[in-house]
């Protein structure tokens, strides 16, 4: 049964299609992806076998554009909704999944102008804009903030996952591309945890990984930094304590691994849904958030008198296990 998975653009949106493309692979399917030339699609899946075919069209962004250059996008992902459509017919597709963002517009349309079944992954609390115009004509609308369909992560976050009682090690993330303003504070507090002998994780960016490596190193605090880590349990695992942006991969996998986590919001997110991804764990008691405007030094203290226990008790239920196989049998239906 030929699948087509297609969006991107992010690590967030990526991750969805990775561990959807894994899952159909243990089912003996080698699915079909359409990404764009633009975003990180190319680097994640170019090279990536367990793929029969992979196409990357010339799709760009809409929503953020202004007059001429709106309509020059939008005139685009009409243009290549028809090329999606003839590799839907082409490769005779059963059904196309989207995980959103910009370069899953075309083979979206191609399979509504097709009447292929679309069946759509939405990340986050807040539904997307392009989301928002498909949702009417998909067959099955996953969310996890809305329907409580398990969200999908792979499975060692959970296999690994274990109850935090002190913090010993911290580990600062900043989502697939990394957050300057996680990182300056990490920095702020960096001499506090030396002293209190708490270890340091650290996942950068790669834009600002050299400023980062060098302040560790110039101020001889001993921290394990990298800018982008492909088996990222490795380093959550170790840790007791987690300062994070919150994009809804990460949140989810940081549940599962039943960390405590104090979430700071990207603040320009589209909706705020950064903001309100994390509110569903702090409704549960189950993680801390807080504007990245008061993000403060003060804030330490109340870290270091957190009851990591019952938070990491609280993150138990949040998502189910075997997320990918839940969405995987419902379009394979
Ligand atoms: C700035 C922005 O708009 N960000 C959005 C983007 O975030 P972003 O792209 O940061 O996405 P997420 O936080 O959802 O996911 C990042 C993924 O990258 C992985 N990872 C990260 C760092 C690393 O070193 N190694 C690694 O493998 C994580 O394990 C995770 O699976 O998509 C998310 C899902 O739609 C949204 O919720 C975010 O709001």
């Amino acid at each position: 049964m030929n699948i087509l998975i297609t969006g991107g653009g992010t690590g967030g949106h990526l991750k969805i299609a990775k561990v959807i493309k894994e899952e159909l692979n243990k089912k003996g399917i080698k699915p079909i992806y359409v990404g764009s030339t633009k975003g990180a699609d190319k680097e994640w899946f170019a090279q990536d076998e367990g793929f029969s075919e992979k196409y990357f069209l010339d799709s760009s962004g809409v929503v953020n554009k202004k007059g001429l250059g709106k309509i020059n996008s939008l005139s685009n992902i009409i243009k290549l909704s028809f090329e999606a459509k003839k590799i839907i017919k082409k490769h005779n597709v059963k059904a196309v999944f989207s995980v959103g963002g910009y370069s899953a517009a075309p083979a979206s349309f191609g399979a509504i102008f097709s009447n292929t079944p679309l069946f759509i992954h939405e990340q986050n609390a807040h539904i997307g804009s392009l989301n928002k115009i498909l949702k009417p004509f998909s067959k099955k609308f996953f969310n996890t903030f809305l329907y409580n369909d398990p969200y999908p992560v792979e499975d060692k976050f959970f296999e690994r996952a274990r109850i935090r009682k002190e913090l010993k090690t911290i580990i600062f993330l900043g989502g697939s591309q990394g957050a300057v303003a996680i990182n300056d504070f990490a920095i702020r507090i960096a001499p506090l945890l030396k002293q209190k002998n708490i270890k340091i994780i650290h996942q950068s960016g790669k834009r600002d990984f050299e400023r980062v490596k060098n302040f560790y190193e110039k101020n001889s605090i001993e921290a394990d930094v990298f800018d982008f880590d492909k088996n990222l349990i490795e380093k959550i695992e170790k840790a007791d304590f987690a300062i994070s942006r919150a994009g809804a991969s990460t949140l989810f996998e940081l549940a599962a691994n039943q960390i405590p986590t104090l979430f700071v919001p990207y603040p320009y997110a589209a909706g705020d849904h950064q903001y309100h991804n994390a509110k569903f764990l702090a409704d549960k008691n189950a993680a801390l958030v807080i504007r990245q405007n008061e993000l403060k030094i003060e804030i330490l203290d109340k870290i270091l008198n957190l009851n990591l226990e019952e938070m990491s008790k609280n993150l138990k239920n949040v998502n189910k296990k075997e997320g990918a196989k839940y969405i995987a049998d419902r379009i394979l239906i």
